[in-house]
């Protein structure tokens, strides 16, 4: 790969320390560490970051598969460094949100900045204390795949990152995802063989797969146990000497990428961003390049790790503006920040996300849709990434059609709304977006497949779905199963190849569909979790899709309608019908459960009627008792989604659509 042999060349630049003069206090990094934040100590650390020039700055990220070890050796250069204390008590400091917690993943990328001394061996021990500082931003970046879009514009701020892979598991899918993502935005690549601690630890062979797959030099790679911190003293100085400082004209006006926003009830706006070129202080007026707005910059600041204000931030800094923004929809991400009246050109920016999953959200309690919108937009505005416009339902009322980055996305969107906000949610079947050519020629993208009876009169005369190219690593003995698995997932083999003696790596074309429910655990069980996957969004291909509808008495449902291959209509219409027959309950009359394509009932099933009524418990006599019961049955209807006739409790219906959530995808 030659492209890999210049980035490795790239690499190995040595960048030489520049000639500033550093004021003693710089000379102690650990100084600036000794209190917590405060005005006086932000004032000072604002004059002192005007003393580390880009020559003395590095940004870079940590990469790697989930549960390599990113946050784990982000916490140890923390405490190394000094920012955080030994044994604070937290593991993960930077996994702040409480399902970063629960879940032992990272979501959101985190930024802290660090302040160290690089003490080298060319000086003598009696000068180490003089060695340069240099200050260093460093991004902990999530794993799973879903994130990717967080690690691509984490990296926008970096110059190099920290490819952290496991000393015993090896390379693994999202290692080679996130090794393409650095390597194509030119980033200087430092790679990390982490656990080396682990007794079933082969750093050797890692290294050999890092030099097969990547075209890295093995006596590049750093061992490290980010457990034991083995190794852990050559990182930072291996930061200083193979990442190149940030690039940026420091005599130019302000201009800052906007990296990351979000909402804080007590300081508005809060934008993370690098600052390109010049430097921005506390009351100068900036204009943001999407909107032409101007503002004031109310506060500005390091996180270190905590926010921390300097009243300034000089040309390759990173940090966060406070600046009187009212919503986070005025602080686009990807928008370049610049000094007011004053004609810069706009930073690249970003791509948008591409959401591949879209689901409804509706209140449980159908009179809670106020509540829920604002839960929505209060955390719309700390994950601008998913997707939100209203919509409404038959079956549950007013909600909200949302679009997420993927499946895990979604859930995580759903557990922060219950958990941060107290909504309590019913969510629709998963759906990806299909796009309908009409016999007239006009094409729609549907995200809700209950929109497409909204053009009863229009013929469908051709429709795509959107694919995604897989890689899925695994041990060589599992490659028969994972075949056939793909295939009946409709893949199209792209590549088999092996990555060590054990190992194999296969690319599949897969449309989304297939992937978005179970094809992970799946992929999981039939690989007795070996298997590792990752997927980049590709083309749409051209399909023989239809509408399915479920039926309760001859009413469709809405929030259960779904879009399925042609050829998997029927199998997947006897799954739907059978598992809404467990969950419904059986009522006064006889209930049918039809699954239809067009006007063809595809699959049936019945619920024989119960003769059940509250009053026929009284024996006639105590009127009292007779109220209560009936009360009791009013309270209980008042939980019940009315679907057409049937009644379907709140909690039935929600378990329902979850379970309706496997059949999408089944074999
Ligand atoms: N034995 C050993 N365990 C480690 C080491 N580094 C991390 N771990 C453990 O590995 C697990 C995952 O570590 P994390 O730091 O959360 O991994 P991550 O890559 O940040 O995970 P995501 O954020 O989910 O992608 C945790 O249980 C850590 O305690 C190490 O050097 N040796």
């Amino acid at each position: 790969m030659a492209g890999a042999a210049a980035l490795r060349r790239s690499a190995r630049r040595v960048v030489r320390p520049g000639a500033y003069a550093f004021s003693r206090a710089i000379q102690q990094p650990e100084r600036l560490l000794s209190s917590q934040a405060s005005p006086d100590r932000g004032a000072a650390l604002g004059s002192e970051l005007g003393l580390y020039p880009p020559e003395r700055i590095r940004n870079f990220s940590i990469i790697a598969h989930v549960d390599h070890g990113k946050s784990t050796l982000a916490d140890r250069l923390l405490e190394l460094t000094g920012t955080i204390k030994k044994g604070h008590g937290q593991p993960q400091y930077l996994d702040k949100l409480q399902v970063e917690r629960e879940r032992g993943i990272t979501v959101k990328a985190q930024t802290a900045t660090m302040f160290y001394r690089h003490a080298t061996s060319q000086l003598p021990a009696s000068q180490q204390l003089d060695a340069p500082s240099y200050l260093l931003n460093l991004i902990d970046t999530p794993g799973h795949v879903d994130f990717n879009y967080e690690v691509s514009r984490s990296l926008a701020a970096c110059q190099g990152a920290l490819l952290v892979v496991d000393a015993a598991q090896g390379v693994q899918a999202q290692t080679i995802a996130n090794f393409y993502l650095a390597f194509e935005s030119n980033l200087s690549i430092i790679p990390v063989i982490n656990k080396i601690d682990q007794p079933t630890a082969d750093p050797d062979n890692v290294k050999a797969q890092l030099k097969r797959l990547f075209d890295i030099d093995p006596t590049e790679a750093l061992l490290t146990s980010a457990k034991t911190g083995q190794g852990l003293s050559q990182v930072l100085p291996a930061v200083i000497e193979r990442i190149p400082p940030p690039p940026g004209k420091c005599d130019s006006p302000v201009r800052m990428l906007l990296l990351d926003s979000y909402y804080d009830e007590y300081k508005g706006v809060i934008c993370h961003v690098a600052v390109v070129d010049g430097a921005v202080h506390k009351g100068d007026k900036i204009a943001a390049a999407a909107t032409g707005r101007t503002y004031e910059v109310l506060d500005v600041g390091i996180m270190h790790p905590e926010l921390t204000p300097t009243g300034v931030l000089y040309t390759g800094q990173v940090g966060y503006v406070i600046s009187g923004m009212r919503s986070t929809k005025e602080a686009r991400i990807g928008d370049t920040l610049h000094q007011a009246k004053c004609t810069v050109e706009a930073l690249p920016g970003f791509k948008p996300a591409r959401h591949m999953v879209f689901s409804g959200l509706y209140p449980a309690d159908g009179s809670d849709f106020d509540a829920l919108s604002h839960a929505i937009e209060k955390l719309t505005c700390n994950d601008a990434s998913v997707s939100v416009t209203k919509e409404t339902s038959t079956a549950l009322g007013m909600g909200f059609r949302c679009g997420f980055l993927g499946l895990l996305h979604m859930d995580v969107f759903h557990q922060r709304l219950e958990q941060e906000h107290g909504a309590q949610v019913i969510s629709t079947i998963p759906t990806v977006p299909y796009i309908f050519e009409y016999g007239d020629g006009s094409k729609v993208q549907v995200e809700n497949p209950a929109a497409l009876a909204s053009n009863p009169g229009k013929r469908i005369a051709a429709c795509w779905e959107p694919t995604v190219i897989a890689t899925i690593i695994i041990p060589s003995e599992y490659v028969g199963q994972v075949i056939m698995l793909c295939s009946e997932r409709r893949g199209e083999q792209q590549e088999y190849t092996f990555i060590d003696a054990q190992r194999a790596l296969l690319k599949y074309r897969l449309p989304l569909r297939e992937i978005i429910v179970d094809f992970y655990s799946e992929l999981k069980s039939i690989t007795s979790g070996y298997a590792t996957f990752d997927y980049e969004d590709s083309e749409y291909q051209q399909s023989d899709l239809v509408k399915m509808d479920i039926l309760l008495n001859g009413q469709p449902v809405d929030a259960m309608a779904t879009i399925v291959h042609n050829q998997k209509a029927q199998r997947v219409g006897r799954e739907l019908v059978e598992k809404l027959k467990k969950f419904i309950e059986r009522q006064m009359f006889e209930i049918t459960i039809q699954a239809a394509v067009g006007s063809k009932v595809i699959a049936r099933e019945t619920l024989s009627a119960m003769r059940k009524n509250v009053l026929a418990k009284c024996y006639g006599g105590d009127i009292t008792r007779k109220k209560k019961l009936l009360e009791k049955q009013k309270e209980g209807k008042k939980r019940m989604k009315r679907v057409g006739s049937v009644d379907i409790p709140q909690e039935a219906f929600h378990e329902l659509l979850k379970a309706l959530s496997g059949p999408l995808t089944t074999k």
